[in-house]
């Protein structure tokens, strides 16, 4: 502590001289409007710019968000990553990006939670204060909830991947896309089937993106608990923070009874996400961090209810 207190021993020049030192310079004569309604309004600009664009906006844009979920923490406060967007025709020059983040604040100020109802809203909104037909909003977030030991029921954290995906266009109304990403345990059926004993296994990651239907409601079921349970119910074995020795014991056991490939993951939750009657096209794909490889297992599906049973029909 003394010898904290005795610093600083050297005799520094003050910060502006140290600026100076580092090559900042006195401000320039100014020439230019600095009232808003005297500056130039580029953005603004209406000439023909040649093409129409699908897509201006911001994206990587991080923000604190409320979730709220069936699981335990049934409320939590965690980081969204947003990207923001709308179409804009060739007769405008550029979007004007200040409204996405001034958006955002006045959504956060009035306790923004992220559900599918004020994701709409917002998106609709967005399109409305861009004076476009249309707007994109998409946020990714790490969701947590409790998981216990499996015999000793001692708890502790969880987390999957989810990112969410509102458009909202003036003609073609609303298109919501869901997407979760969770950490299972696969146990290799060749190798169990092979050897005298023992299995190799992975961590594998699983994501599912589905698209929602327009009347599901996420106040009568909690989208991102039936896809986390679609993936882990059909792993070798779910993932725990906290296993003593019993649960070490369930979790090697059940992960031995029930061995997965990395194909047979993404049919089996594929089979799941299929007898979801509140999702109209999913994809599913897995991906095995193989324990006696250096590469990595994949495997992935997709399908559109509707066009099949057109085509099938
Ligand atoms: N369109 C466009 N804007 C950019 C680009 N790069 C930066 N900007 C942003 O332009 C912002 C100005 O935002 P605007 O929303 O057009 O500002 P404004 O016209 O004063 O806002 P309004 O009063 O809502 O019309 C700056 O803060 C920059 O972030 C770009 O490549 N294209």
């Amino acid at each position: 502590m003394d010898k904290i207190k005795s610093f600083p021993k050297k005799q520094l020049p003050n910060k502006t001289q140290r600026h100076k030192l580092f090559g900042s310079v006195q401000p320039g004569p100014r020439t230019k409007p600095s009232e808003k309604k005297e500056m130039a309004d580029l953005q603004n600009t209406k000439k023909d710019f040649l093409f129409d664009l699908d897509e201006v906006g911001i994206e990587n844009v991080k923000h604190p968000i409320a979730v709220t979920s069936s699981l335990v923490p049934n409320e939590q406060t965690t980081i969204g990553t947003f990207k923001f967007s709308s179409s804009i025709d060739k007769a405008s020059k550029g979007t004007n990006m200040s409204r996405f983040t001034e958006q955002l604040q006045s959504y956060y100020q009035k306790g923004f939670t992220v559900d599918l109802l004020t994701l709409k809203t917002f998106t609709k909104d967005l399109a409305d204060r861009l004076k476009q037909s249309d707007a994109e909003v998409e946020v990714s977030f790490p969701w947590f909830y409790e998981r216990k030991g499996p015999q000793s029921n001692l708890p502790g954290m969880n987390h999957a991947d989810i990112t969410l995906n509102v458009k909202y266009d003036d003609v073609k109304g609303y298109t919501i896309q869901a997407s979760l990403a969770s950490l299972i345990t696969t146990l290799c059926p060749c190798s169990k089937e092979i050897s005298e004993y023992s299995a190799h296994n992975q961590r594998g990651l699983v994501k599912m993106t589905v698209s929602l239907a327009d009347d599901f409601d996420e106040r009568l079921l909690d989208w991102k608990e039936t896809l986390l349970e679609a993936a882990e119910s059909n792993a070798s074995s779910r993932l725990h923070p906290v296993l003593k020795r019993p649960d070490e014991k369930m979790v090697t056991e059940q992960a031995y009874e029930n061995p997965r490939f990395v194909e047979d993951m993404v049919r089996l939750v594929a089979a799941d996400i299929y007898e979801m009657p509140f999702v109209t096209k999913f994809s599913v794909k897995c991906r095995n961090e193989e324990s006696i490889h250096m590469h990595d297992a994949i495997a992935s599906v997709t399908y559109d209810k509707l066009q099949n049973e057109m085509n099938e029909g």
